[in-house]
């Protein structure tokens, strides 16, 4: 800490020419700068963060039923009544620097933390605010503090910040931090030491709940293993007991996989589930929250033998949830891994399969991928409803051809109603023709709000899978990036946090398609190596609102999307399609990002 004493004051003309003179001459103000904040800037400056302003992400609503949150608060809640009024203002975040909890007595400080985003729901961390209390005591493992022109970001001139991160008393891993923050006139050391004393606090706090939820824990699995004699195991994060029940019966796969089952048990909020482990045997886990009632980590399994015959789902040794590997698809969202699950085991069964959705949400690439998967040396054939002139004289010869595994037919939206009367005649003329076993068949269809009529084709199609356009998976565009850049660059280039965190954001009407061509362009135009930064994204992209939707958002952004879509981007019709004014739909459109 001998750095944080050498500053009496913390802030100085000297400090603010050297900021001054690394952002602007790229010197290295060795000597009038504390090192820790020149390390700081320089990690700032690598991130290409703004140093004119303060530019943040609202990343989440903070979530306040947790242990860190919970044991804090009785800390921070007295701290804040000690403080009388002062213009302190004390604030609690996650280890990634989401801020969880401001208390503020002062207006005028509190409506300047507002404007600067020092709020509950925004992270302070160091890769989206620069140098700064938080952040940087978390960057740094260690107490910091940053007063006025230390902060890299103009807009935190006038302040000073005090920020400690905040350890675990059992794991010692940081869990979150705590900050003071004042005017920088009224700045002093005692700021730091107040931190300090706050995050010791705290971390009593957290062993004292801790211990009481473990000495809960032992009783509640003393308790069941007096009433059972079933196997009984009782977890709390790094903490796992057994009776010697469950140690006789389960190796450690089954272990794992009992584990897994009540950890998913306890994040969805149910009671019991039956499963066959990887060693064969059937059981039922029941689970209980220890302290019931709460968000919690800690709970009683109870794992009672299932007789054979009666239901239970299948539990591999690998406890991720099973995963359809479809060559050359990206994605682990809940919605994208059931979607591809659904056309893997139409293409295993052999059911003919209509797949659709939105223009580039990726039915042809689903469609191929299932082929590759389960029959990679099979012949694929591909015909275009929008390219190809006598479609069903095509379809026709491909059936005819014995070497053909699967058949894929793209845009059936774009056939006429006589092209559809002539394409089923041929499927029903070549399926009598042909052998006993037909190849695959799946067409794509793109649709808007409403399903385009297949008429008499349908019956031939008895399975129609739906595929969700990318804002329903959003979170598949943190894969989905480093995917089409290290394909479309070979490697060289990677995306910046707060470029990808712009992509996140975007509501991507065309879909993964327009993703992948929005890479490709900064790939031909911009950058070949190095690392995409906020500024080389299109500007369209760069001015996306930065805050989450709520749900009733979500759906009226989807509402303008596919009336857009149906209106093909005719803002008139797609506001009367939608009883809006003109003038609203354009408010829509810019405030939801949509391109
Ligand atoms: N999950 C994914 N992983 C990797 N690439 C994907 C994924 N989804 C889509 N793509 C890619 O996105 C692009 C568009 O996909 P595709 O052509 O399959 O879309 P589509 O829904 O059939 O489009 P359209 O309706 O316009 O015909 C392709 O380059 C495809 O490879």
């Amino acid at each position: 800490m001998e750095e944080l004493d050498t500053i009496p004051g913390g802030d100085s003309g000297r400090t603010e020419k050297a900021r001054l003179s690394f952002l602007t001459y790229d010197n290295f103000p060795v000597g009038d700068v504390r090192r820790p904040v020149l390390a700081s800037w320089v990690r700032s400056r690598r991130r290409n963060l703004p140093a004119d302003r303060i530019d943040l992400p609202y990343v989440a609503d903070p979530d306040l039923d947790q242990p860190l949150a919970r044991s804090a608060d009785p800390v921070l809640l007295r701290l804040h009544e000690h403080l009388d009024g002062q213009p302190i203002s004390v604030i609690l975040t996650e280890r990634d620097g989401l801020v969880l909890r401001r208390l503020t007595a002062d207006n005028e400080l509190s409506r300047h933390l507002d404007r600067v985003h020092l709020a509950p729901g925004f992270s302070y961390s160091e890769q989206f605010a620069g140098t700064n209390g938080i952040g940087t005591a978390l960057e740094r493992g260690g107490p910091m503090h940053v007063f006025g022109h230390e902060h890299y970001a103009e807009d935190l001139e006038d302040l000073a910040c005090a920020g400690v991160p905040i350890k675990h008393p059992i794991s010692g891993k940081t869990v979150g931090a705590i900050d003071l923050t004042c005017w920088r006139k009224d700045a002093g050391s005692l700021l730091i030491a107040l931190a300090k004393t706050t995050a010791d606090q705290i971390r009593a706090a957290l062993l004292r709940d801790c211990t009481a939820r473990q000495q809960e824990l032992v009783e509640q699995y003393l308790q069941a293993g007096r009433r059972t004699a079933d196997m009984v195991l009782a977890f709390d994060g790094d903490l796992l007991v057994m009776n010697a029940n469950a140690r006789r019966n389960l190796d450690n796969s089954d272990q794992a996989a009992i584990l897994a089952q009540g950890t998913e048990l306890l994040t969805e909020g149910r009671s019991a589930v039956a499963v066959e482990l990887p060693s064969g045997t059937r059981v039922r886990i029941t689970c209980r929250p220890v302290p019931e009632g709460v968000r919690t980590t800690a709970a009683v399994l109870q794992v009672t033998p299932r007789a054979p015959g009666l239901g239970v789902m299948t539990v591999r040794a690998s406890q991720p949830p099973p995963r359809p590997e479809l060559p050359g698809m990206v994605g682990r969202s809940g919605p994208w891994l059931a979607c591809c699950r659904d056309v893997d085991n139409a293409y295993r069964a052999g059911q003919w399969t209509v797949l659709s959705g939105e223009a580039g949400t990726g039915k042809f690439a689903l469609a191929r991928a299932a082929h590759q998967q389960n029959n990679p040396a099979g012949a694929v054939a591909v015909l275009d409803a929008s390219s190809t002139s006598d479609l069903a004289a095509d379809v026709e010869a491909e059936l005819a051809d014995d070497t053909v595994q699967a058949l894929i037919i793209r845009h059936a939206e774009r056939l006429t109603p006589p092209q559809l009367d002539e394409l089923v005649g041929a499927f029903y003329t070549a399926l009598e023709d042909r052998r006993t076993d037909p190849p695959w068949v799946a067409l794509t269809l793109t649709v808007g709000s409403t399903d385009p009529d297949l008429g008499e084709l349908l019956p031939l199609f008895p399975l129609t899978v739906t595929v969700p356009p990318l804002r329903h998976h959003a979170e598949d565009i943190r894969e989905l990036v480093p995917f089409f850049l290290s394909r479309l660059s070979r490697g060289g280039l990677r995306c910046s946090p707060e470029a990808l965190h712009q992509l996140l954001r975007s509501s991507w009407p065309g879909n993964t398609a327009e993703l992948r061509q929005v890479l490709k362009q900064i790939v031909q135009h911009r950058r070949r190596t190095g690392v995409v930064a906020l500024a080389d994204l299109p500007a369209d992209l760069q001015s996306i609102s930065r805050r989450s939707l709520s749900p009733l958002e979500s759906l009226e952004r989807d509402a303008v999307i596919r009336s857009l879509l149906d209106n093909n981007g005719n803002r008139r019709e797609a506001a009367r399609a939608l009883g809006m004014s003109r003038a609203t739909i354009y408010r829509k459109i810019h405030d939801y990002g949509i391109r």
